[in-house]
């Protein structure tokens, strides 16, 4: 089973506020939430999707991807991830673990991923500092360390980094620049669609966002 944590709309992903006019941040992350969902859900190697969010506009959108739906315990992240994957999908399960800040991961690339874990695994991000996946084998708990420097963090604990490039996949995007380094990496349409809209078709530069 995946697991993707999706903080309410108003509060999520408040350092690439500006990226895009003020009334369609939520409309932004809600459309990168989609693209890695609709990615997660296209994986092969994925039995399903459950989605930790107490916001009401994402649960909708999942539900009507085909994910599941369980409440955000109000703990933070690192719960949101533990009750999802301990607790809704259950330590009987293999279950994988991803922020929802993925438009360019590709099914092929989480299949990919998946298939290279043979122990509790990690993907960091593209800076190398963050993580993307985290991955645990039936029997074992999740204990999961996102935050600042959870690479290290996933590595101290004993899981193991996987090798692979896959450089979409591992661009989470936090800031302007990142948006716009995964619109070069090939974001997905919901995303995409959204940009376009706005006639960003490269999403603004940090410097003209911040202007
Ligand atoms: N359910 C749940 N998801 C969370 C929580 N905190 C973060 N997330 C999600 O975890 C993923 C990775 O988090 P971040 O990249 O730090 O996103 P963020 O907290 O929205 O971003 P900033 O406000 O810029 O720190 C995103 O999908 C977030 O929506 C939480 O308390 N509960
Ligand atoms: C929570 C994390 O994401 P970010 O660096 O995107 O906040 C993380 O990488 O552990």
């Amino acid at each position: 089973m995946a697991v993707i944590p999706v903080k309410g709309l108003e509060a999520a992903k408040s350092r690439l506020r500006g990226a895009v006019p003020e009334d369609r941040h939520p409309d932004l992350v809600l459309a990168m939430v989609r693209d890695t969902a609709v990615a997660v859900l296209g994986a092969g190697s994925v039995a399903g999707l459950i989605v930790v969010t107490g916001d009401p506009v994402v649960a909708a959108v999942v539900r009507e991807l085909g994910g599941e739906v369980a409440p955000d315990p109000g703990a933070g992240l690192n719960a949101a991830l533990r009750f999802g994957a301990d607790e809704v999908a259950g330590p009987a399960a293999h279950r994988v673990v991803l922020t929802g800040d993925l438009p360019a991961l590709r099914p092929g690339q989480l299949d990919a991923a998946l298939g290279a874990a043979r122990s509790r695994s990690f993907v960091p991000d593209a800076a190398g500092t963050g993580t993307v996946l985290l991955a645990v084998p039936p029997g074992e708990l999740l204990d999961p360390r996102f935050g600042p420097g959870s690479a290290a963090a996933h590595r101290a604990s004993g899981a193991t980094p996987l090798p692979g490039d896959w450089p979409g996949f591992r661009q989470d995007v936090d800031t302007a620049a990142d948006l716009a380094a995964v619109l070069d990496l090939g974001a997905g349409e919901w995303t995409r669609a959204l940009l376009g809209d706005l006639g960003l078709s490269r999403a603004c530069t940090p410097a003209a966002c911040s202007g």
